[in-house]
Formats: C-alpha cells, structure tokens, sequence
C-alpha cells in the first residue's frame, strides 16, 4: 500500500515536472503522462538542464558549445554546471548515475525544487523556444530583460562560483560574467533614464573637464545619478580616469572631481545596498535550506524503503524464477514421458499388427479346421444315427430289465421290511442289553473307587515301607561300613604279614627222586628231608601261613590273597611280592605263563582285574582313581621301568 502511495506520488511528481517543463520551452513537447524513462531520455544529455540553469540565472552565459550534436564531455559539463548551480542553492540534488541508469525520483524531486525556488524568487519564467544554437548564444542575452537579472540577483553569488568552477573544464570559454553591480538599475523605467543619463554625458569629441559646469551641477543636484544605470556611471568614471591618465600633467577641474566623487558615492551605495540585499536573501536561503535538507532525509528515508520493496521484489522475482525453472523441468519430463508414450505406442502398434496377421493365420487355420469338423460332423451324424438306432434298442431291452428289477426290487423291499423287522426286536433285545450293561457299568465304577480307595490305602502303606526301605537302606551303608570294618580286622587277625610257600612241580627232565619234600601239613606245616645228613638234622619243619603243593592250581594260590585286593580298596595299604631262587616259579605265579587263557593267569593279573571291577561295582559310592608305578631295585639302584 505504501508503495502503490509512493509510486502514484512520484508520477505525480513527474507530471509536475515535464508541464513545468513545457511551459519553460515550448518545443521540449513531452506529454504529461510520459514514462520516467521517456523523461530521462530528454534529460540524459544535459542541454534541458543547462537550459533551465540559464533560464533561472540568466547572468551564466555560454559561448555556442556545437551544434545538435553533443559530445559525452559537453554532455558532463551542462550536467556538472547545472548540478553546481543546484549545490549552492541548497535545493535537493541528485548524482549523474541516478539520470543515466538509476531512479527519476532523486531527478523529479530536484527540479520540482528547482520550480519551487524559481517562483518564489523570481515568478514564472517567460516562454523560449528551445533551441541549443540560440539559446545558449550570447547574442541573444544582451536582448534580455534586465529586470529578469535584477530578480535573480539571489542567485549572482552562485554563479560567480559557477564561473570560477568552469576555469577547470578547460574548453569552456567564459566569455562574459556579469558583475552584480551591471544589473542595476532595476526597473525598465530606470533602465529608459539611465539612457537618457549615458546619452547626456555621451562625448563625441569633447572631454569630461570640458563639460559646462551647469551641465555638470544638474547631475549632481538631480536625482539623475540615482537613476542612471550603473554600466554608465562606470563608463563616466572610466572615462574621467583616461583623461586623468592622459593629462598627468594637467589640473582636473574642481567640478569633474565633485562629479567624480558623487559617481563614486553612488557607485559605493549601490554597492552597500546590493550587500545588503545579498544579505536578506541568504538570511532567506538559510531556512529554506533547512526545510530542503529535512526534505532530503525524507526522500532518503522513502528511497531506503523502495529499495527495500525492490529487494522484495527481487526475492520474489527469484522465487518465481526458480518457480519457472521447476515448471520447465516438469515440461522436460512430460516431454520425456510423451516420448516414452510414443515409443510404447509404436511398440503397442507393432503388437497389434502381429497380433492382426497371427488372428488371420489362426482364422484361416480355424476355417479349415472348420471344414474338417463340418465332415467329421457329417460322419458323426451317421454314426450318431446308428447308434440312436442301437441305444433305441438298448433302451427297450432296459425298459424290460427295469421290470424286472422293479419286480427285483420289490421282493427285495418285503424281504428288508422283514429284515428292518428283525432288526427292531434285536435293538429291543440291544438295548435291553445296553441297560444291563449300564447297570454293570455302575457296579464297575464302585468297584473302580473303592478299588481306587485300596489302591491309596496300599499306596500309603507302600510309600511308608519305602521310607522304611530307604531307612534300612541307611542303615545297610551303615551295616556294610560296619562289614568292612570286621572283614579288614578278620584280614589284621589273620596277619599283617602273611608268607605262603608253593612247590613247584618238577620240571620235564628233572628226577622225581632228588625230591626232599616230606610232608605238606594243612596249617602250613612243611617237613623236608636231607637224605645226607642223618639223625635229627636229616629233617627239618618250616611253618608258613600256608602251603601249596605242586598240584595246585593258579586260582587256588588266588584264593587266599583276593581279600587283600578288597583290603586295598577299602583305603588299606598291601604288598605282595615273590621270593625264591632262579628257576623256582615266581613269574609263574605272579603272570602266569600264558595270559591269553584265564586259567593261567597269576596272581597280578587276578588281582587288578579284581580291582577294576570291585571299583565299578561301587561307583555310585565312591569314585577310584587307579595308578601304576613299577621300578626295578638291582644292586640296591631304583630303576623307573616306566
Ligand atoms: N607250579 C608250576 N607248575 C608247572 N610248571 C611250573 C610251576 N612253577 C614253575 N614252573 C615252571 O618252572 C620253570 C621256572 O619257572 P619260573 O621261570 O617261574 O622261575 P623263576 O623263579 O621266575 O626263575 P627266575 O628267578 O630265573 O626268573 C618254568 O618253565 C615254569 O614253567
């Protein structure tokens, strides 16, 4: 909303400006509701601004810069004299680049002010055509209004900066810069007199000092000299001097320096009055100066904003480009899309063509398979013929077979109804049988509870006898700890040191009559007789704990060494060793001489397999570890055989 205000303002602004300008110069002819950029582009070159700088401080006169054709540099310097010009009025200025590329509203904004300070100093200017060639000619100025000059005599300060400012743009030329005090008098009456004045004292031929001296006291005595343009009162004193200079010599008379001095006291008035004046006018420039600046902040302020909405802009500028992009890349994937369409098409339409020619072949296959069946159909029907021919018979004969099945069959139903009859009084008789069976299932099921009951009663009495069992079976590792206990101290009583003897049969070859053997005793007793030694030392008695003959067997030797295999187990400590001489029947007794036969094996043999297996009979008590070591002591050395 405060842009649409701020844009509406300045095309007001605008047309402001451009009806301004067509009053100033009749052939600048733009139309009001002309663009900004119609405007700038009558604008750009600096010829209407400098002609407006002319037009409102006629005093700044320029020689003919060209033609129509203005060079970039030309161009620069209108643009640089009507912007310094702009600078020392204090009114709003703009930079080149804004009238070249960049906003009106800097542009619009200074020559509306530039509008508003001409007519408050100067009223409306008067109507020129616009022409580059004259108007800027110097020609033409010495024909202008004087009065003109005389209202813009606020603006003389300026332009004499202008001037001085011009001496640095080397091919500017000033050619006449009017002093403040050649702009006097002020009024076109005055003006009138002061020629009257000029042609008085115009000498053709004559001097100043030559002058009457009643001419002289009229001028002075009138008020003539108050009138008199100030370019002729200069020329007097001018001339007054020349003859000063040229009579150096001479005497001046006493009336040509009253003369002299009152044109100088006139001259020295006007000069105080043209100060004061300059005065008043800055004291009048100053608050206007103000009120321009603060006017400048403001356009500073809503320029800030534009640029702000122009930045808004952009960004949505951007947003509706990236917008298209998106559209664009859409468009590019529906053209992919139509022309992925086109080739399926093609492809779709290939398929229906072979589709079309491979009906046509299946038509024709079909017509001929056609005329195939049309023949077989004929032949069919004939067949068909027969056989209705054949099934009409078929059915007569059925005809006659149903009959005789419905005959069949009500026989059959007489003899069912007996059956169904029969079979009525045996569900009778089953059910009759049923009840019975109920009424043992009944007796079966108290037998099965009270059997149920005895069964608890016996099954309370068993678990007590297995609490008894178990009690007994307590007592039994009890009683057997108790056993082992007596059979190792039977083992004690029967002797921690027991020594057997056993005679080994006589070998082949050997003499049975060398024998010394006398007797064997049960308890162990031997009797050996020594036949070369007489009486009492021919015989001798030794007494073992027992005595095996040459007779006895292996297991018999056994026998009466396994309770200390059971002694072993039961955490005692047995050593049984064998003593005799070479060739006496230690290995035999100890190995065996053959261990694949069981019978021949000896006592070692005996004893571990004893071992093994008394250890796994009681693995469920107690867990054996088995080792084995075995050294030979010779010479009283110890030798690990292992
Ligand atoms: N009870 C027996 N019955 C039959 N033959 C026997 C008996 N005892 C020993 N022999 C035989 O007697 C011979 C000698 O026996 P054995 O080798 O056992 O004697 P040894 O004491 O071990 O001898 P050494 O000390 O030299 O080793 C062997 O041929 C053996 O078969």
């Amino acid at each position: 909303m405060g842009s649409v205000n701020l844009a509406s303002e300045v095309a007001k602004k605008q047309t402001d400006v451009i009806e301004w300008l067509n009053d100033l110069f009749p052939d600048f002819n733009l139309p009001p509701e002309a663009s900004a950029e119609e405007l700038r582009a009558r604008l750009v070159d600096g010829s209407v601004l400098y002609a407006i700088t002319r037009r409102t401080n006629p005093g700044l006169l320029e020689e003919s810069w060209g033609g129509d054709y203005l060079s970039p540099r030309t161009q620069m310097e209108y643009l640089s004299s009507f912007l310094l010009v702009v600078n020392e009025l204090s009114l709003p200025t703009f930079k080149v680049v804004d009238l070249e590329l960049g906003p009106m509203a800097p542009v619009i904004a200074c020559l509306l002010s530039l509008r508003e300070h001409t007519s408050s100093s100067n009223g409306e200017c008067r109507s020129q055509p616009l022409n580059r060639s004259t108007d800027f000619g110097g020609d033409r100025l010495e024909n202008m209004d004087v009065s003109r000059g005389e209202n813009t005599r606020g603006l003389q300060n300026t332009i004499s900066l202008v001037e001085e400012r011009k001496h640095s743009f080397p091919e500017l030329r000033t050619r006449v810069l009017r002093s403040p005090l050649s702009s006097a008098p002020s009024s076109p009456l005055s003006h009138q007199v002061g020629h009257k004045f000029h042609e008085t004292f115009q000498l053709n031929q004559g001097r100043h000092s030559d002058l009457p001296a009643a001419k002289i006291l009229e001028m002075t005595k009138s008020n003539s000299l108050d009138t008199a343009p100030t370019q002729s009162l200069l020329s007097i004193v001018n001339g007054i001097l020349d003859e000063c200079i040229q009579r150096i010599n001479g005497e001046i008379p006493q009336r040509v320096a009253c003369l002299l001095r009152k044109l100088v006291q006139e001259i020295e008035r006007r000069i105080s009055t043209q100060a004061e004046h300059i005065q008043n006018k800055n004291n009048l420039i100053k608050p206007r100066k103000q009120k321009y600046l603060s006017r400048i902040r403001v356009l500073e302020t809503l320029a800030t904003g534009t640029s702000e909405e122009t930045r808004i802009i952009i960004n949505q500028l951007q947003l509706i480009k990236a917008e298209k992009d998106k559209v664009e890349e859409k468009k590019k994937i529906g053209d992919q899309d139509v022309i992925r369409l086109r080739k399926e098409k093609e492809s779709s339409e290939r398929k229906i063509l072979e589709l079309q020619q491979a009906l046509e072949t299946s038509k024709k296959s079909y017509e001929q398979q056609c005329q195939l069946l049309e023949a077989k159909a004929s032949l069919t029907k004939v067949e068909s013929e027969e056989k209705i021919k054949e099934l009409e018979s078929l059915l007569a004969d059925s005809r006659k077979k149903t009959k005789e099945l419905h005959a069949l069959s009500e026989s059959k139903i007489q003899t069912w109804d007996q059956k169904q009859h029969t079979f009525q009084s045996s569900i009778v008789s089953q059910l009759q049988l049923v009840k019975e069976l109920r009424a043992s299932s009944e007796l079966i099921k108290h037998e099965v509870v009270s059997t149920k009951m005895r069964w608890s009663g016996e099954l309370n009495s068993f678990g007590l006898k297995m609490k008894e069992l178990t009690d007994a079976a307590e007592n039994y590792h009890t009683v057997l700890a108790e056993n082992r206990k007596l059979f190792n101290e039977v083992q004690e009583l029967k002797g921690n040191i027991r020594v057997y003897c056993r005679i080994r049969p006589f070998l082949y070859g050997e003499c049975k009559s060398s024998t010394t053997i006398d007797y064997i005793g049960e308890n162990g007793e031997l009797l050996l007789t020594n036949p070369s030694k007489q009486g009492k030392d021919g015989h001798r008695t030794y007494k073992f704990n027992k005595v095996f003959g040459p007779a006895a067997t292996q297991e018999q030797v056994y026998l009466d060494i396994q309770p200390l295999v059971q002694s072993v187990l039961d955490g005692y400590n047995v050593c049984i060793f064998a003593y005799g001489q070479t060739g006496s029947g230690k290995t035999y007794t100890m190995t065996g001489p053959n261990l694949s036969s069981k019978e021949d094996w000896g006592v070692n043999c005996r004893a571990l397999h004893d071992l093994f297996q008394i250890s796994r009979d009681r693995k469920n008590n107690i867990m054996y570890e088995v080792g084995v070591q075995m050294v030979e002591i010779y010479n009283e050395q110890v030798r690990d055989l292992l």
